[in-house]
């Protein structure tokens, strides 16, 4: 069967606009080609980058008479070969003939598209060409400095405010435009109807854009930790699947319930009592409340940050310290705020390094009690397969490695924290800046639960209003910057344009969540536009992919039902007992991106006892 290689409209020309014109003959084109592949289509490949570094590469030129006899079979193999995230070629017959085994490939993901197959549909090849979607103009697309012109001084965003960029300039360029970031062009997406043509064919492993300061502590460090939300291919595969098993499962989350409330409940009570302390400390126990919720699950037991001796205790002190620094840490480095830790061991990168090092070990530690305990009770007899002890399945899981293992505990703690810390701050903010919705919840949680009754599955069930209290607050502040970063994985028409395979996509679920389009009155706290009547059915119909908190797709969030769990105990543990406030004077809540989103101000809640 004939192959037909990406004509220009295809190809992701304004790429290298400028550079090369499709109609240009490659200058390294000796020969006509002998197959049917026009001489025109084969140009596409002759791009100065690919030539260049085919060239350095290889022994020989690439263009040889064999690299024209192309078949069907040779064409799947380069496609393979191209969109393997590796980089490098893999030993094909009719690669090896221009492209030696282990060859660097010079391809970009967006390159993957170069190679367009007959099934490429109607759709594509009558849309326009991607260099047509509209672009924030030539010099924020310069290599990394031109980010900079996006930001402060230059337009009204600062830096940390890049959320709001995103979603400023869709209203500037409409629902799709390109921008490059560093080195990488993203295409920016905000109708829900593009969302799900990109999103609706998701291969086997979505790819991440990999964390560059983790990258370099992996190199540096004698013990690699690789956080799962940023690894790919095999490795995030065969991890991803055993947690899939182990935590969405609602039976594994609700196992947690009763360890976890005492959590809450213990979080409510300190609040009471700090209230009236620097609104830094209250900030702090959100923190820490986070922290231990999601450690009693990683760890199976409490790490004590909401014991009284918790600030005094060196070692617990030491270890908070740790998880607070290292997201510290990845928030400046990935917004270009530090630099000089690439080139050598500075003294931020010494500080991340030593955060990094103390959650290492301790995760090490507890991981070998767990297997200390296994082996003991497999000894004994009593170890039960079945039981629902996450630290335990994790280490008796047998396609998990020791280091998958440790993995999957410093990862859960790292993405666990924040995210969850800061969303209970804003909820909490949503609630007492909405005294009568407040209300409502706490009515519904003192009617089904009573002044100390626990909240248990049978319980939840029933708290329809509370529930949609807490997403609402999530869509009304939503947690994160975006929610959806994607690699195109086809050849995808969107909003009219081509979208070439292996483009980054980025949904604006941020701007969603407030979009006029998808809710009424979006600016205001309003749970009953969540809730169903007897059919089933919510007064306006809300399009799934409008509300994304926790993504979407097979690399959504992992945490996001020991997320909301948290986020119900929390709230309801509280107002059994307290009405929130906030002191006077407080001024409006403003916030920024790390990414997650945070109060730019210590928030400074009170707590009233109800009578
Ligand atoms: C309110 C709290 C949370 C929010 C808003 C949140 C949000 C997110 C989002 C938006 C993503 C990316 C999803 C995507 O690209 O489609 C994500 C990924 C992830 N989250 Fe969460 N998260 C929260 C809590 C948690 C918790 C408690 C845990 C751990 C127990 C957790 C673990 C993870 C992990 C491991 C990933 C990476 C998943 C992967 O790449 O396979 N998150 N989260």
């Amino acid at each position: 069967m004939a192959v037909r290689l990406a004509r220009s409209r295809a190809s992701p020309v304004g790429f290298y606009r400028g550079w090369v014109s499709h109609k240009t003959p490659c200058p390294f084109l000796t020969k006509r080609p002998s197959s049917n592949i026009s001489r025109q289509s084969f140009s596409c490949f002759c791009r100065p980058s690919f030539t260049t570094r085919c060239l350095k590469y290889s022994s020989r030129p690439h263009f040889t008479p064999q690299s024209y006899s192309y078949n069907s079979q040779s064409n799947s193999q380069m496609r393979q070969a191209m969109s393997s995230t590796q980089y490098k070629s893999r030993q094909t017959t009719s690669l090896k003939s221009w492209l030696p085994t282990g060859t660097l490939f010079p391809i970009r993901l967006r390159e993957m598209s170069s190679l367009s197959t007959e099934e490429e549909s109607e759709t594509y090849r009558k849309a326009m060409p991607y260099r047509k979607i509209p672009t924030t103009g030539v010099i924020s697309s310069l290599p990394y400095i031109g980010a900079r012109f996006l930001f402060k001084p230059f337009t009204k965003y600062p830096v940390e405010q890049f959320g709001h960029m995103i979603n400023g300039l869709h209203e500037a360029h409409g629902p799709i435009y390109r921008l490059k970031i560093s080195k990488v062009w993203q295409v920016n997406i905000d109708r829900v109807e593009d969302a799900e043509i990109a999103f609706r064919k998701e291969e086997d492993a979505p790819y991440r854009t990999p964390l560059l300061i983790e990258q370099i502590y992996n190199q540096r460090a004698k013990s690699p930790v690789n956080f799962v939300g940023i690894t790919n291919g095999s490795h995030w595969r065969r991890v991803r699947s055993s947690l899939n098993v182990l935590m969405n499962r609602p039976r594994s989350v609700t196992h947690y319930l009763s360890a976890q409330e005492q959590v809450a409940v213990d979080f409510a009570d300190r609040l009471y009592r700090e209230q009236g302390s620097d609104p830094a400390v209250v900030t702090d126990l959100f923190f820490r409340f986070a922290t231990e919720s999601v450690g009693v699950v990683c760890f199976n037991k409490r790490l004590g940050f909401l014991d009284e001796d918790s600030r005094t205790d060196a070692q617990k002190a030491k270890l908070l310290w740790s998880y607070r620094t290292n997201t510290r840490c990845v928030s400046e480095a990935m917004f270009g705020r530090r630099i000089l830790y690439r080139l050598y061991e500075d003294s931020f990168y010494r500080e991340y390094k030593e955060a990094k090092e103390t959650i290492v070990e301790h995760a090490r530690q507890c991981i070998a009690e767990a297997r200390e305990e296994t082996t003991q009770r497999e000894k004994e007899g009593t170890l039960d397969p079945d039981e629902a002890n996450f630290l335990l399945s994790l280490v008796t899981e047998k396609s998990l490695t020791e280091q998958d293992v440790f993995d999957v505990v410093f990862s859960l703690m790292a993405a666990g924290s924040d995210t969850t810390s800061c969303t209970l701050q804003l909820l909490f903010y949503a609630l007492a800046t909405n005294p009568d919705k407040q209300e409502k919840v706490a009515e519904e949680v003192l009617t089904h639960m009573g002044r100390d009754g626990p909240l248990t599955a049978p319980v939840l069930d029933k708290l329809a209003y509370m529930t949609a209290a807490v997403r609402e607050g999530m869509r009304l502040y939503f947690p994160v910057a975006s929610s959806g970063e994607r690699f195109s994985q086809h050849n995808t028409a969107l909003c009219g344009y081509q979208v070439p395979k292996g483009t980054r996509l980025i949904l604006n679920s941020l701007g969603n969540a407030t979009c006029p389009r998808y809710f009424d009155n979006p600016e205001s706290f309003s749970p009953e536009r969540w809730l169903r009547n007897k059919e089933g059915r919510r007064e306006k119909d809300i399009h799934p992919l409008a509300h994304l908190p926790f993504g979407v797709g097979r690399r959504n969030c992992i945490g996001r039902r020991f997320a909301l769990q948290e986020l119900y105990l929390a709230a309801t543990k509280t107002l059994q007992k307290y009405r929130i406030g906030l002191k006077e004077g407080c001024p409006p809540l403003e916030t920024i991106f790390t990414p997650v989103r945070v109060p730019k101000h210590h928030l400074p809640f009170t707590l009233t006892p109800r009578d």
